[in-house]
């Protein structure tokens, strides 16, 4: 009987915003990598998601949705960023949202199907969908204006359909030896997630008040003996935006802190001891600079 070989490659999930593109990583990966909320555009930066298991490594390539907003220099970011990832990839997974194509989508769909790696169109949200039947005609609509390697029913929250998807990917990756340590999950620092997931609570509470703007800085990291001490910087871009933040008697800011601590403390696996502040750097996305200095410049495989 001859052994396998080991195969190992990276994939990009493109995507308009919203259709479940980090749920569908964290599911794949079993951890929580990518910040999830409601909001569209939560995602800013790209990840790189490591996915060890017996048959290779399978280097995940998350990206901000790309939409059709004009506008700020941030938003420009975000879309550069989406369609640079779609070149040298192995496999673009395209992932749409079940009974729903919009222009957005469309646009996303021309970026996807530029690439030179195979192409797998993923419906997700088939959780949301009672008649399944209508997902042929829906999937059809696709079809006739865009081409795919294979197609993929799944539900990315509710984990189903995610193992045969996985396993189709895997099979469209050269063989080759892993490029990253086995039990290394992500080629972020922990200071990035920590700042993630404070952002994602903010995000997830303030979701009709703070743009997608608002940002989180590291100012200290110190860890001693068992407990971690971390101060952290909110960044708005608006007075009124820091009031909100804090809110009455401090009591908003009080509550973001202790549900970021929790969340750290599961990501790590250690206490921490959290120290948040607010500060108003005024319109930041419109200054190309201010997103470079933010640490919003990410290249891909350099
Ligand atoms: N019902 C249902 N909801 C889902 C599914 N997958 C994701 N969602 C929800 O859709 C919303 C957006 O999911 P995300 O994973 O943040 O989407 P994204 O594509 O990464 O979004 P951006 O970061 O804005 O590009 C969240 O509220 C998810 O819980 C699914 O399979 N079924």
């Amino acid at each position: 009987m001859t052994k396998k070989n080991k195969k190992c490659g990276y994939a990009a999930v493109l995507g308009r915003p919203n259709v479940g593109k980090s749920t569908l990583i964290n599911q794949i990966i079993q951890q929580k990598l990518s910040i999830v909320s409601h909001k569209p555009q939560t995602t800013r930066h790209q990840i790189l998601a490591i996915h060890t298991t017996d048959r290779g490594q399978l280097i995940f390539i998350d990206t901000p949705g790309i939409h059709n907003q004009k506008g700020t220099a941030l938003n420009k970011h975000l879309n550069q960023t989406a369609q640079s990832s779609s070149f040298g990839v192995d496999v673009v997974l395209f992932l749409v949202e079940a009974m729903k194509w919009t222009d957005e989508d469309k646009r996303a769909a021309k970026v996807a199907c530029r690439s030179d790696g195979k192409k797998i169109l993923v419906i997700n949200k088939v959780d949301k969908v009672k008649h399944k039947e209508q997902l042929l005609t829906f999937v059809q609509t696709i079809l006739n204006e865009f081409e795919f390697d294979a197609i993929h029913y799944i539900s990315a929250l509710k984990n189903k359909q995610i193992t045969p998807l996985e396993d189709s990917v895997f099979d469209y990756l050269p063989e080759g030896e892993p490029i990253f340590d086995e039990d290394q999950v992500s080629d972020r620092s922990t200071q990035f997630f920590v700042s993630e997931l404070i952002r994602e609570q903010l995000m997830l509470r303030f979701h009709q008040e703070l743009p997608y703007s608002t940002s989180v800085s590291i100012e200290q990291y110190e860890v001693k003996g068992v407990i971690h001490h971390i101060h952290a910087i909110i960044w708005v871009e608006r007075k009124n935006q820091k009031g909100i933040v804090i809110g009455r008697q401090g009591e908003a800011l009080k509550q973001i802190g202790v549900k970021s601590r929790k969340e750290i403390e599961q990501f790590i696996g250690a206490r921490v001891n959290l120290k948040l502040w607010v500060k108003v750097q005024s319109s930041w996305t419109d200054d190309a600079k201010a997103i470079d200095a933010l640490g919003y410049q990410d290249t891909f495989k350099d």
